[in-house]
């Protein structure tokens, strides 16, 4: 559950940056999707003519604060947010580092701590640092979205270490892959490490075939969210016979 919402598929979009509305459209449909983030302060006053996108898919709309750098701006875009589209739900960015685009864990927390004495239902995009996470639900979270790498890097799950030990420590809490992943095959490998949901922009709305990717992209997730529920071989260190020599025939 992803607070009061129990979502179909796993893969939630990002909206910016796609080649034309009708190519947004089409992607969100083969994404098959149920939940979209739309950036406040780049789309603007366009809540109307996105809402009207909408039309006639069954889409949650999770509203980000990206392009926030302090608490003060995050708060104020969520409470725009929270008036134009209705919802309790903010994708909370503050991020602490130009090029980078690390998000700030002081006012990360801070803001989480004022949108969820607000009411809101927090989405904080963070780090893998354990006692961030801790933070953040002590703050009021009740999900975390750990970062794969930098946002717009494509460069998939960085610290796999990291994320592991993170999966691991918050068994019972949702996590999501919150950027930086590239390819469908990294999707998958986070799904099958036991992440809750992927989250990504860039790698569809950038792909030359937008439409044709985000279909990819769905495939890859539920591929790995199968294959974890399937239950994953152990690696080994040595080689293990895959045919049994009991009942072989004795040709000597
Ligand atoms: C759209 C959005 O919320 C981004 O800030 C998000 O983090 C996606 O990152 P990528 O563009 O790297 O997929």
């Amino acid at each position: 559950m992803f607070y009061d919402f129990d979502p179909q598929s796993r893969f939630l979009l990002g909206t910016a940056g796609y080649p034309s509305p009708a190519i947004l459209q089409q992607a969100i449909a083969a994404s098959g999707t149920d939940i979209i983030t739309v950036s406040l302060r780049r789309e603007g006053a366009a809540g109307a003519a996105f809402r009207e996108l909408l039309t006639g898919l069954n889409i949650r709309v999770l509203p980000n604060t990206a392009g926030c750098h302090t608490v003060k701006e995050a708060v104020t875009t969520a409470h725009m947010a929270r008036e134009l589209f209705n919802t309790a739900w903010i994708k909370l960015e503050v991020i602490g580092h130009a090029d980078t685009l690390q998000p700030d864990p002081f006012a990360l927390v801070e803001a989480a701590r004022i949108l969820s004495a607000e009411g809101f239902q927090v989405f904080p995009y963070t780090t893998e640092d354990l006692i961030v996470g801790e933070k953040l639900l002590a703050a009021g979270c009740e999900l975390l979205m750990p970062w794969g790498a930098p946002i717009g890097s494509g460069q998939g799950l960085r610290n796999i270490d990291g994320l592991r030990a993170m999966r691991a420590w918050f068994s019972d809490i949702p996590l999501i892959i919150d950027a930086g992943i590239g390819a469908p095959s990294q999707a998958a490998q986070a799904m099958e490490m036991g992440f809750d949901g992927i989250l990504l922009n860039t790698a569809v709305a950038k792909a030359g075939d937008p439409i044709g990717m985000a279909n990819a992209f769905r495939l890859a997730i539920e591929a790995g969210q199968a294959a974890r529920a399937a239950g994953l071989m152990e690696k080994r260190d040595m080689a293990a016979a895959s045919t049994p020599i009991f009942g072989l025939a004795n040709l000597s």
